[in-house]
């Protein structure tokens, strides 16, 4: 007889990216991992690939010796989940429920989860290669283990901040949403190369490492962007004349505007 220790509801983009971690890290068995997932060709997938358990059926995460029971699906399916789970839930010990929903409040969950321990968090995708950041709140039922427990868990993906969960949305307007926008980027600088005349694999190598190096840079020197800004822009030089574009073309604006507009979905999320 399996025993279940983590559950995994809703196997997609992020619910894989945590479960490879937790795995590679060995804070769970493959065999202690329960995923609920609808498609049959997404649960054959993680089987193969992880060696976990995988069911449908949603109920089934709640066994007697569950510690955490992680909600993975998108905000949208949350409510009809909620019912699915109504009854199983008075009958089962109360498991860590930890929730990754975009907007979806601790009210909302503790409604859905009467009296259960739960953390509400907002974990990103580069998670997947253990260098996400993840913000994470308690709720009113959770005690020091729950919390060094979620710690743990998102700890394996990277690195791990506190907020109250009035900052949730802001959280992912910025870190959530925030991989789109450097991927974005990251396009744009490959593009702009090839408009200069660049072969694209170049540009596109170029382009990533430029991204990588500056974050590794200002991770590891601690400077302020904007003295790395100042250490790249010789007087009359070339840096200057693109950061004068940028600055006429709002890219400062647009990224604010663009977390803002994140932030303000997720809070439409909520309700
Ligand atoms: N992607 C990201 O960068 C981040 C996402 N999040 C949050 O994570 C959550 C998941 O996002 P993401 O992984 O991108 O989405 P995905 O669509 O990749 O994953 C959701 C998974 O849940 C499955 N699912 C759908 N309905 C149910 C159900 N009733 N019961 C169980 N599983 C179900 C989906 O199956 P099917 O495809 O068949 O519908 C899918 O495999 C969202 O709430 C999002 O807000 C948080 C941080 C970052
Ligand atoms: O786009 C979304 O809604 C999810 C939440 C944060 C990142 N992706």
């Amino acid at each position: 007889m399996t025993t279940i220790k983590f559950g995994l509801i809703g196997g997609g983009v992020m619910g894989e990216a945590l479960l490879t971690r937790l795995i590679a890290r060995k804070i769970y068995q493959r065999s202690e991992v329960l995923v609920s997932e609808p498609q049959t060709s997404r649960q054959g997938f993680l089987e193969d690939e992880y060696g976990v358990n995988v069911t449908a059926d949603n109920r089934l995460v709640f066994t007697p010796t569950t510690e955490v029971v992680f909600l993975a699906v998108k905000p949208q399916v949350f409510s009809a989940i909620a019912q699915e789970l109504a009854d199983v839930i008075t009958t089962v010990s109360k498991p860590l429920v930890i929730s990754i929903l975009a907007g979806v409040t601790l009210n909302q969950l503790e409604a859905a989860f009467p009296h259960f321990p739960i953390i509400r968090a907002m974990p990103n995708t580069p998670a997947t290669v253990g260098a996400g950041v993840t913000a994470i709140c308690p709720g009113a039922y959770t005690k020091a283990n729950h919390h060094e427990t979620a710690k743990l868990l998102f700890s394996a993906v990277g690195e791990v901040v506190e907020v109250s969960e009035n900052l949730m949305d802001a959280v992912t307007g910025l870190s959530g949403s925030g991989p789109a926008y450097v991927a974005l980027a990251i396009e744009a600088l490959a593009d702009g190369g090839v408009a200069a005349g660049l072969p694209r694999t170049i540009a596109n190598q170029l382009a990533l490492q430029t991204v990588l190096g500056t974050a590794k840079f200002l991770h590891e020197t601690k400077i302020h962007p904007a003295e790395l800004k100042d250490r790249v822009t010789s007087p009359g030089g070339t840096t200057i004349a693109g950061v004068a574009q940028l600055e006429r073309a709002g890219f400062r604006s647009a990224l604010i505007e663009a977390v803002k507009a994140a932030t303000a979905r997720s809070q439409e999320l909520g309700k």
